[in-house]
């Protein structure tokens, strides 16, 4: 078993690291993830994080036996923030996979550059509040844009303003529409995210 230094205590330890999916929606990211990291000598997914009590990633999680964590937006927001639930899990990753919230502040700092998120485009064009799902691809189609593509990157206190870590591009036909794009664009996040979460987790952990 490789040896897992942690970056903040640098306590070396032979378990995994722990991660945390953030979800809202369907949960094909999550899904992929969850499949990629089944059999990781190093990473696991520990928890399902939602919001949407009927989203589709929370069957996605009982799929996978995975324990979920509902939030409510109160205490998300004007409480603790589930940190110590999240600390309970031995939480030490979290992933954003078409997460509609914003990570308040105190969350932020305490997974500080821990925190990494998908967006279905090329930021910093077509990103912020309001830029979620298919608005996102309705926008791009709208300016008539020849290319789209998904931007990985950190997570700060403002939405989609974390430095970057992979962007990739795919064309934007004439005749597409914001279901045919988004099918385009989730191809290239199911064939990028899971390598990326674990390229990240691999130099902030080992
Ligand atoms: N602190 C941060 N939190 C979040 C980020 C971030 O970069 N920093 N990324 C988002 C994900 N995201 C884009 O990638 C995003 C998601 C949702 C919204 C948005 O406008 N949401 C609506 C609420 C929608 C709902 O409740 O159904 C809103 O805030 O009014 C923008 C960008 C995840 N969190
Ligand atoms: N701005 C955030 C945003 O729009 N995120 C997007 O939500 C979708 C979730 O799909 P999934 O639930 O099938 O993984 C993904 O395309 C992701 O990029």
């Amino acid at each position: 078993m490789a040896q897992i230094t942690d970056s903040k205590t640098n306590n070396v330890t032979n378990k995994k690291v722990r991660i945390a999916i953030f979800a809202s929606g369907a949960g094909s990211n999550a899904k992929k993830i969850i499949e990629y990291f089944r059999k990781h000598e190093l990473v696991e997914v520990s928890l399902i994080v939602s919001n949407k009590p009927q989203a589709g990633v929370l069957h996605i999680a009982a799929e996978n036996k995975l324990p979920i964590l509902l939030i409510e937006r109160e205490r998300f927001f004007r409480g603790d923030a589930y940190i110590q639930e999240l600390k309970g899990h031995g939480i030490q990753f979290i992933v954003l996979a078409g997460f509609l919230w914003k990570i308040p502040d105190m969350l932020i700092k305490a997974f500080t550059g821990n925190i990494i998120n998908i967006h279905p485009a090329l930021l910093p064009k077509y990103g912020g509040k309001g830029m979620y799902g298919a608005f996102v691809h309705e926008a791009v189609i709208t300016a008539k844009e020849k290319e789209s593509g998904i931007t990985i990157h950190f997570v700060d206190e403002l939405y989609d303003h974390g430095d970057h870590i992979l962007q990739v591009t795919c064309p934007v036909y004439p005749n597409d529409t914001p279901a045919t794009l988004a099918h385009r664009i989730h191809e290239l996040e199911h064939a990028h995210f899971p390598l990326v979460i674990e390229e990240v987790i691999m130099k902030k952990f080992s």
